[in-house]
């Protein structure tokens, strides 16, 4: 059967599907997963909670039959699920499918990146605050080294797969590590973005004063050489792109706070426990677990994923105040899937 084409109520097509496969991580980052929050108790899902490898890959399959063209893997560190490479093989064999790619802290990539590719991932984002070892061990709350992260990065390009670095930039935290760390991504010829830190989740103590804003930071690395504009790679894409002038090396900047993009939002999330989520700040997802364990056929569960992204009107970014932002109910980034 031909792919569908379904919309919301916003005429925005359901294109991707980014999927938690793991609500834990090895790194305790500040604007994500506070160590104050995520002691040594928290109460992180089970195994038998987490979605299979086999209900993943089902889910993904229905996703596709109804338009998604792009998936990303995502956590939580989606590298500390050993069958990875196993689930991307499994991911990589659906017809219709475009893109499949990870975002990941890096650090696991030396000891995956190979399998990763040979099990056919197009390409990795991978997640770096900083290259000085005091602001990144802050940034990410643990005393790992930010060379684990640049061998993530080498392995990566080494074993032929897509690179990307994204930025969280917290101002008092790390915007001085902005222009060192667009000089050393330029250098490798690796694309650098740059993300504004979001209210996501109800721990990282979110403040607008925190911000700092794409055209502060468009500022910024202007300083090293001037930036001109580069067309959208996708309908819906996050990031407005440039590339510095005369290379073709490219910054992009991630603007959900002060220029939002939901009006392009094509995006639905899994997470690891199988709830559906139609927006990164949605209060509630729905369940497809329990349709999955108790055996629903494709069709149903098509139908329910369908009347769900048909009656969506999601437009969270929008309508952000400082007050939404210090009392709506969300759910941890971590959790959700970045
Ligand atoms: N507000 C908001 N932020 C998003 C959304 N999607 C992604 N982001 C932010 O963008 C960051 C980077 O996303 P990535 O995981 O690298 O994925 P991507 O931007 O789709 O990557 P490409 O496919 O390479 O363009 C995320 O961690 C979020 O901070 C979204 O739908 N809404
Ligand atoms: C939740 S992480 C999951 C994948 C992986 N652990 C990683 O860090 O790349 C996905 C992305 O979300 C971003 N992120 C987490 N909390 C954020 C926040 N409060 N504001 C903006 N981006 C955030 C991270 O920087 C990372 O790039
Ligand atoms: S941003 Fe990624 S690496 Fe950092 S705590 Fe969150 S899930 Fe872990
Ligand atoms: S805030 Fe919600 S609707 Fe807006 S871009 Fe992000 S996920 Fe999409």
């Amino acid at each position: 059967m031909a792919n569908q084409r379904i919309c919301d109520k916003l005429e925005r097509p359901l294109q991707d599907l980014r999927i938690s496969i793991m609500d834990r991580c090895n790194f305790r980052c500040s604007y994500c997963m506070p160590a104050e929050v995520f002691g040594p108790d928290h109460a992180f899902m089970d195994e038998s909670e987490l979605l299979s490898v086999d209900e993943i890959v089902r889910t993904a399959e229905q996703f596709v039959q109804l338009g998604v063209k792009k998936i990303r893997i995502t956590g939580g560190e989606p590298l500390l699920r050993k069958e990875v490479p196993h689930l991307i093989g499994r991911l990589h064999a659906i017809e219709g499918l475009e893109d499949l790619a990870l975002t990941t802290n890096g650090v696991m990539l030396p000891k995956m990146a190979k399998a990763l590719k040979a099990a056919g991932l197009q390409r990795v984002n991978i997640s770096l605050d900083a290259l000085s070892t005091e602001t990144f061990q802050k940034m990410s709350g643990r005393k790992t080294k930010p060379q684990a992260v640049f061998n993530g990065i080498a392995a990566a390009k080494d074993a032929g797969l897509g690179v990307k670095i994204n930025m969280v930039v917290k101002r008092g935290a790390n915007e001085q590590e902005v222009i060192p760390l667009a000089r050393y991504a330029k250098e490798l010829g690796v694309t650098l973005r740059f993300i504004e830190f979001m209210d996501v989740g109800q721990t990282n103590g979110w403040d607008f004063s925190y911000v700092v804003s794409k055209k502060e930071l468009y500022k910024l690395v202007s300083q090293i050489a001037p930036l001109e504009p580069v067309n959208q790679a996708y309908y819906g894409e996050v990031a407005s792109r440039y590339r510095y002038s005369g290379t073709e090396t490219e910054v992009g900047f991630i603007s959900s706070v002060t220029e939002t993009f939901c009006q392009s939002c094509t995006r639905a999330r899994l997470s690891a426990d199988g709830k559906i989520f139609t927006c990164l700040f949605s209060e509630n997802g729905t369940d497809l677990r329990a349709d999955l364990r108790k055996g629903l056929s494709d069709e149903a569960l098509q139908r329910k994923i369908k009347q769900l992204w048909e009656a969506r009107a999601d437009r969270y970014s929008e309508l952000r105040t400082e007050e939404t932002a210090k009392t709506r109910k969300k759910i941890e980034m971590s959790y959700i899937g970045g």
